[in-house]
């Protein structure tokens, strides 16, 4: 029995799809447990699927024997151990596309609001201000909107933002096709003083640790505004704070944080609480109804060609071997430490178990390599005990 452990509320069409697919052990947590419960929840999981709330360190994935495979089931996988999970043979699955639409409309419509300086009048009628004025509020058209990290995100954001007339400039450490009439910036700094709207669409991690920080933001142009829906590290948030504060910037909107609340009943702890000219939300920007029902769908069919074929496309940090019909009597996943010979050692063990290949497929990446077999022959415990007993053996199991 496989057992799949869902955290996060993940969307209830991922389990229609395990479902579909004769995999009826899945439980389902409605949030990302604390640790001792997450310790607990992943000691009997074959396959967990996870958000960008739940963290899984090499410790907490040491503690988890029998975990075949992990989904991320959103854009980020900075929330994991990728080489941990690598170098035990687990392979880790995202979506990279499915909620990328939902981010760009919710920047864009921040954008606007921003510039019409929204925020702080909705905020200031509510207190019983009438503050009629045109003073500090711009059109759209003819900004220019710079986007920094021009993938899947800050690209859509570049072509809404188009349609509404605003002119884009990009920075990516990449070469990118720029699509519509956006332009590249040789730099940061090029894009960040001729931009009057800053977003931020690149990947958490240390390349990108407060790239946004006090000099980047002195880089501004009086008046800009910052829009940060991608990571919280890539933002020093005092730094903001004290920009804010100065009135050099006149606004921004945040979606993500350094540290994020765990739970709805927890308030989050920023210097930028109380700023009417600051929108805060608690992470949002991917969760949608149509997003979230993709993504469930997208990428439980990944977990389930990997449980129930061994295919590795799309993984982020594994050899990729594609879907392939299996032939013979049984398929045999073998994940091995990368090493000259190892494919030779493999074959001639299973021909020591009297095993016959009839297809047998091999791609490595960095320290492991992953062998998919279709035999002939009779795969049993004892089989799998001598594959699994071998020195150059990460990790190796049997599909249906
Ligand atoms: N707020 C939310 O709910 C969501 C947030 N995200 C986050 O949005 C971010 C972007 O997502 P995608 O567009 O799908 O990623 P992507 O991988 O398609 O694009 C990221 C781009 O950033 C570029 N990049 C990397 N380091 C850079 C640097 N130092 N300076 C400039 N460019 C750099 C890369 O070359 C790449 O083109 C990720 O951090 C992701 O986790 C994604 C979905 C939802
Ligand atoms: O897709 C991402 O990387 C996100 O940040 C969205 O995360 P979430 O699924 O909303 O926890």
């Amino acid at each position: 029995m496989t057992r799949i452990v869902l955290f996060e509320n993940i969307h209830p069409s991922a389990k229609e799809v395990f479902n579909g697919a004769g995999l009826d052990d899945v439980v389902t947590h409605a949030s990302s447990l604390p640790p001792d419960a997450l310790r607990e929840a992943l000691a009997t999981a074959h396959a967990v699927g996870i958000r960008s709330r739940t963290h899984l360190d090499a410790t907490l994935l040491a503690g988890a024997p029998d975990l075949r495979v992990i989904g991320c089931f959103c854009i980020g996988t900075n929330q994991v151990d990728l080489d941990a999970a690598m170098l035990r043979g687990v392979p880790v699955f995202n979506a990279p596309f499915s909620n990328t639409r939902s981010v760009a409309e919710m920047v864009l419509a921040e954008a606007i609001l921003l510039m019409r300086r929204i925020p702080e009048k909705n905020a200031r009628v509510h207190r019983g201000h009438w503050d009629k004025t045109a003073s500090g509020a711009f059109e759209a058209r003819g900004k220019t909107l710079g986007v920094v990290g021009y993938g899947n995100i800050g690209s859509q954001v570049g072509t809404l933002a188009e349609t509404c007339g605003m002119r884009v400039v990009f920075y990516d450490v990449e070469a990118k096709l720029p699509l519509g009439n956006a332009r590249a910036m040789p730099s940061l700094e090029a894009l960040l003083g001729q931009s009057d709207v800053v977003t931020l669409h690149v990947p958490g991690g240390k390349g990108t640790k407060n790239i946004i920080d006090a000099a980047a933001l002195a880089a501004m142009k009086p008046g800009a505004i910052l829009i940060n829906a991608s990571r919280g590290t890539v933002v020093d948030i005092e730094a903001l704070h004290e920009s804010l504060a100065a009135k050099h910037l006149s606004g921004a909107a945040l979606d993500v944080f350094p540290t994020e609340p765990k739970s709805v009943d927890e308030p989050l702890a920023s210097p930028l609480i109380g700023m009417d000219n600051v929108i805060l939300t608690p992470h949002i920007g991917g969760s949608t109804q149509e997003s979230q029902e993709n993504i469930g769908r997208e990428v439980a069919e990944k977990l389930v060609r990997f449980l129930q074929g061994g295919a590795t496309k799309g993984a982020v940090n594994f050899p990729e071997i594609p879907y392939q019909d299996p032939v013979g009597s049984a398929r045999i996943l073998h994940v091995h430490r990368n090493s000259p010979g190892a494919l030779g050692t493999l074959s001639s063990l299973m021909a020591e178990q009297g095993l016959n290949i009839l297809s047998q497929n091999l791609q490595t990446r960095g320290q492991i390599g992953y062998v998919v077999s279709d035999v002939e022959g009779k795969v049993d415990d004892t089989v799998l005990a001598a594959l699994r007993a071998h020195p150059i053996t990460v990790r190796c199991d049997l599909v249906p």
